[in-house]
């Protein structure tokens, strides 16, 4: 057997399907392989699959704009990303993986008297849940980002933003590669190219699944499948309240370092940051029809673009080098579900939309210790997909980062 030091120095273990576990995760993606790292480190439970369809990572985890901030409204909302934020700063060390957290700041626009009106009251909710968080009028923005059009002859012109100095951004694959690492190093397997196709379930109860792999049991299974997360919910006999929609990205050429923060601006539909390796990192709105397409498409391209050198005119001339998408599961109310379902034993973490990135750890964690337990962490207790029949919404189109 390999040393303790022979294991972190391997990536991961490619194993060959065991007959049954303690638990599965469906889904290789950043929430499941934080999921099944927190069941083996922290709550013993080390006899887990990850079973993922493709590639670890390969889903939205790769796909999106990076960006970490923990500035949502309402309380239960800011315990869940604020949770996770404070797992962020210490993730690097835990993992001993460097996950490039870089805590740059985060900007959200405000262009007219409600956007500013909008960002008072949530940076005020932020600071009474003790989330770091000032309001900033043009000046102070433009202070902060020089190359920002905050002049009067703008088209949305720029009155303030709200300004998340503990938000960044982090590097999406090393998040994935990171947990995968430590969770087989753990004892987890992680079968990659094993595509859950059913459920096996009797008297109301899952026993496992059935795979292109062979049928793997067991009693505890915890579905983490983003945009596909309606499909495995059809799969397993009840119906989930989400849309699956593209959300698209782009990247330009690599640049000298010009932008050293986050710039979000729901009013524009436009984001954007600069990766370590110099490219602009560009997100957009989802795309208004319901799909499960992964690449990227010209209209959406033109319109972001628009956006972006509204607010930066410097960028009238950067060339864009690549354009792709995600499936990003959106729920009514802009929130997740992190929750028990009609099956006793199978739980759905899902319904992250465009924003679930920023949560990876803290969601890994608190669906780890609803799976070992059985029970709900209370930090997960409110997004119950329970709260769509009670009427108890946490809504949070207004904190969410792109016009769902
Ligand atoms: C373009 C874009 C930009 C975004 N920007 C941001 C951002 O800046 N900040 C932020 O916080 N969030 C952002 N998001 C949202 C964020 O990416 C997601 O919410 C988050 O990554 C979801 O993580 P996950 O692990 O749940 O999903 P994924 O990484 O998608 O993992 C789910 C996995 O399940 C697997 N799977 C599906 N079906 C099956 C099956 N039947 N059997 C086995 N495996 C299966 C898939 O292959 C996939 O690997 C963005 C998303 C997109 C698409
Ligand atoms: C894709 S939007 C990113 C966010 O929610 O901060």
């Amino acid at each position: 057997a390999l040393s303790h030091h022979e294991n972190w120095q391997r990536q991961w273990r490619n194993p060959t399907p065991k007959k049954e576990y303690d638990v599965i995760i469906i889904g290789g993606g950043g929430h499941g392989l934080a999921t099944a790292y927190y069941l083996a480190k922290e709550f013993g439970v080390r006899n887990v699959a990850v079973i993922e369809k493709g590639w670890l990572g390969g889903g939205n985890t790769a796909r999106n704009t990076t960006i970490v901030r923990s500035n949502y409204l309402w309380d239960e909302a800011a315990a869940l990303y604020e949770h996770s934020m404070k797992l962020w700063e210490g993730l690097s060390q835990d993992l001993n993986y460097n996950v490039m957290f870089s805590q740059r700041g985060v900007l959200n626009l405000g262009h007219t008297l409600q956007d500013m009106r909008d960002i008072q009251r949530r940076v005020n909710a932020n600071r009474l849940n003790g989330v770091d968080g000032e309001v900033l009028d043009a000046k102070g923005v433009q202070e902060i980002v020089p190359i920002l059009d905050c002049s009067k002859r703008a088209r949305y012109p720029v009155m303030g933003a709200s300004w998340q100095p503990r938000g960044g951004v982090a590097r999406h694959d090393a998040v994935a590669w990171g947990y995968a690492r430590g969770a087989d190093a753990h004892g987890v397997d992680i079968l990659q190219q094993t595509e859950v196709t059913g459920f096996k379930i009797q008297d109301g109860k899952v026993l496992g699944v059935h795979t292109n792999r062979g049928d793997i049991g067991a009693k505890t299974v915890g579905c983490v499948t983003a945009g596909n997360s309606g499909v495995l919910a059809k799969m397993a006999g009840f119906k989930l309240p989400i849309e699956s929609h593209p959300l698209q990205a782009l990247v330009s050429e690599p640049l000298k370092p010009i932008l050293d923060t986050v710039v979000m601006s729901n009013h524009v539909h436009g984001y954007i940051s600069q990766s370590d390796k110099g490219d602009l990192v560009i997100g957009a709105g989802i795309d208004g029809y319901n799909g499960y397409g992964q690449r990227g498409s010209y209209p959406t391209v033109e319109h972001t673009l628009q956006a972006i050198v509204e607010m930066f005119p410097i960028f009238s001339r950067v060339r864009m080098n690549r354009q792709w998408g995600g499936i990003v599961d959106t729920c009514p109310d802009a929130c997740p579900i992190l929750s028990k379902t009609p099956v006793k034993g199978l739980f759905f973490n899902c319904g992250w939309g465009t924003g679930g990135f920023k949560a990876t750890p803290g969601s890994g964690h608190v669906f780890a210790a609803t799976l070992a337990k059985g029970e709900p962490h209370p930090i997960a207790a409110p997004f119950s997909i329970d709260r769509f029949h009670s009427g108890a919404l946490i809504d949070e189109h207004g904190a969410a980062g792109v016009a769902h």
